[in-house]
């Protein structure tokens, strides 16, 4: 297994994260564990704010909080300044409460409820990203209302085909999100949205998808945008403020991938940026990212505990653990891949073939096909899963009624809790007991 960040091989032959063993942290907090190299993601951040930087434009990194959000990641967030991007009620209440500066708050979706336009608008946000044309009458009317005019980005999609999954992709000309670039009526609703006394107009958004690992990709899609923003200046004298490009930085799981460093792909972006910005001098004042995975991707790394070996008489050897799907849904829903190691023994290459399944009923319930792990693998034994840190516990459920494992940021040789292990009692909590 690859290991990232402050993950290495210590003294004892154990993988320690963050200065601490991980047998260590499954003898405090048990498993299955999501477990957090905080010094990993402040490295990155720190990384991605120095390349991602121009004299001639302001930048703003907003954090994706889909990919990972408690409150202590808030925290984290908001001490390295940068923005957060929520996406439903629950994200913004969740920032609300951790007391993150709504001034750098960013609202995405492409169904968002009246209610959450009006915390949005209450809590004073930065911006809210329209999707679509419905929403403009929504925001409109909540603005109307509380008598406030509310900053928002129009998403627009630039029919860029990345290559990732399909689920991941965002962009192309069925896209459940944003409005196309070649909608004729788009000009229609920027106008719509430039003229309402509800709304201050800023510019652009786009997102092209996650897990993209060719930078052309990002680059295409922002001269499609460049190009429609030379048209509305010609042809409505409309300057736009930002364009926000939105995430999808791709990260590694597996053998065989080989993302390009974070700070040399937004470096490329900045560059680019700043031609377009020469070539077609738009006068656009600001350039936005909203990276998730790429922040918390590598910073993440699950154990669990092997409870059976099974070799089947088809000749496949499962290797069963405490978790599975409800703590990473990932494999079942895209096919992900991973690397996987045993705790105590991690450098061992006489290895054999295995399938990593977890505990639930269901034949997709599979974290790792393919995958390998030493032939002296036992029962007892801790799997460590890399990359896991995104979209891994904000995607968890309690299918079979499994609680939720819990989190902990480590750090410095310090194990601190995240998240808390859920309970049975936790899982009945809100469950009423009604007459038949
Ligand atoms: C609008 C938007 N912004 C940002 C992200 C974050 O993407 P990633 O985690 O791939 O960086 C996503 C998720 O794909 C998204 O939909
Ligand atoms: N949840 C997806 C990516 C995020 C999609 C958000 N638009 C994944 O695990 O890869």
């Amino acid at each position: 297994m690859k290991l990232f960040g402050t993950s290495k091989i210590n003294e004892k032959g154990n993988l320690s994260i963050g200065g601490v063993d991980a047998l260590e942290l499954v003898k405090e907090f048990n498993t299955p564990l999501y477990v957090m190299d905080q010094e990993l993601i402040e490295t990155t951040i720190d990384k991605m704010k120095h390349a991602f930087h121009s004299t001639r434009f302001k930048t703003r990194i907003a954090y994706a909080g889909k990919a990972f959000l408690t409150t202590g990641m808030i925290k984290l967030i908001e001490s390295k300044g940068l923005d957060l991007d929520v996406v439903s009620g629950g994200e913004l209440y969740t920032a609300y409460k951790a007391g993150f500066p709504m001034k750098r708050v960013h609202l995405h979706g492409n169904n968002k409820l009246i209610n959450e336009i009006e915390m949005a608008v209450e809590y004073g946000i930065d911006t809210i990203v329209v999707d679509n044309e419905d929403e403009i009458s929504k925001i409109e009317k909540v603005c109307l209302e509380k008598g406030k005019k509310q900053a928002v980005l129009l998403r627009i999609d630039p029919g860029i085909e990345a290559h990732t999954h399909h689920y991941i992709k965002t962009s192309g000309l069925t896209s459940k999100f944003g409005i196309s670039l070649f909608q004729e009526n788009l000009i229609d609703i920027v106008k719509r949205l430039n003229d309402s006394p509800y709304i201050d107009f800023k510019g652009f958004h786009t997102h092209i998808g996650s897990q993209i690992f060719q930078s052309k990709f990002f680059i295409f899609a922002l001269e499609e945008i460049f190009k429609y923003l030379d048209k509305l200046k010609k042809e409505l004298g409309i300057i736009v403020h930002t364009v926000n490009m939105g995430g999808g930085f791709g990260v590694y799981y597996k053998e065989g991938d080989d993302p390009k460093p974070i700070e040399d792909v937004l470096s490329e972006i900045i560059t680019y940026t700043e031609a377009m910005e020469i070539k077609y001098q738009i006068g656009f004042k600001e350039l936005c990212i909203e990276p998730g995975r790429s922040i918390v991707g590598n910073a993440g790394t699950t154990l669990y505990e092997v409870g059976g070996i099974k070799e089947t008489v088809g000749g496949k050897t499962y290797v069963f653990i405490d978790g599975g799907m409800s703590d990473n849904i990932r494999t079942a829903l895209y096919q992900a891949e991973y690397e996987a190691c045993v705790v105590n023994n991690p450098n061992d290459t006489d290895t054999r073939e295995i399938t990593l399944a977890g505990k639930l009923c269901e034949s997709g319930d599979i974290i790792i096909n393919k995958g390998k792990l030493p032939k002296s693998t036992k029962i007892g034994d801790i799997v460590a899963v890399g990359t896991t840190g995104a979209y891994c516990y904000t995607m968890s459920s309690h299918y079979n009624r499994m609680v939720t494992p819990a989190v902990v940021f480590v750090k410095d040789g310090k194990a601190k809790v995240a998240v808390r292990r859920e309970n049975y009692e936790d899982l009945i909590k809100n469950d009423e007991i009604f007459e038949l």
